[in-house]
């Protein structure tokens, strides 16, 4: 049988990426992705919101629900301070496996703790398996249906502290109305909407940030 579509977005990096140089990875799959085959990466339009969010925020503990291929968990990593992690979620195995090699070629596995399963399992389990106190930034973009009660569980979990900042990418397209119902009337937290595109097409899309306060 052919190839999968995270398996061609691998060999356009290894062909038209520099090893070690996580700029020239991102810009190969978002040049692949706009001109050669459309994928569910964040994208250079609201990659450019994410750069921004995550440069005020700093985060030492990142959080990310849904790696996909790996694309915006280059993005973060290649942001953070030295001794800062970010942790990334994944459910499928096939995509999983591309986005360690996607991580790997662009030198940051050093940055980033890749978790297979599924987020709704494994956010229990993130303070006895990886020590962490509470996450700094996090960044939801796995189904859409997840948003809610991922954020409730890490609520309930005790991860989110006061001024963790949650990112959630497709508010508007596919959509998360419950979750921006969720947090948009919720005097726990502050939200913003940052207007954008669905990436790499004219398709109005946008990331939501807030900002939890208690
Ligand atoms: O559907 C979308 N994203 C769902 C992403 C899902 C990703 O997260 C896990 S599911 C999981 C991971 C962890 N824990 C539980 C489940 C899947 O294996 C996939 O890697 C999407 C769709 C469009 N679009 O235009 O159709 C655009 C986008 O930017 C999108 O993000
Ligand atoms: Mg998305």
């Amino acid at each position: 049988t052919g190839s999968s579509r995270p398996q061609r977005m691998l060999k356009a990096v290894q062909k038209n990426a520099t090893k070690g140089d996580p700029k020239s990875v991102i810009s190969a799959i978002d040049y692949y992705c706009r001109h050669k085959e459309w994928a569910m990466n964040v994208g250079d339009d609201k990659g450019l919101i994410l750069d921004s969010v995550l440069t005020e925020v700093n985060p030492s503990t990142a959080l990310e629900l849904g790696t996909y291929c790996g694309y915006s968990s280059v993005r973060i990593a290649r942001l953070l301070s030295p001794d800062s992690k970010l942790i990334t979620i994944e459910f499928n195995p096939a995509f999983a496996a591309i986005a360690r090699q996607i991580i790997a070629y662009a030198g940051l596995q050093d940055k980033v703790i890749l978790v297979e399963g599924a987020s709704g399992d494994l956010i229990p389990k993130m303070k006895e398996r990886f020590g962490i106190k509470s996450f700094d930034f996090v960044f939801l973009d796995h189904w859409k249906d997840r948003y809610v009660p991922d954020t409730k569980l890490l609520e309930d979990c005790g991860l989110l502290k006061k001024g963790t900042v949650l990112l959630a990418d497709n508010v508007i397209c596919p959509g998360a109305p419950e979750y921006l119902k969720y947090v948009r009337n919720n005097p726990r937290y502050e939200s913003r909407y940052y207007p954008s595109n669905l990436e790499y097409t004219k398709v109005e899309d946008g990331l939501e940030k807030s900002v939890f306060l208690e």
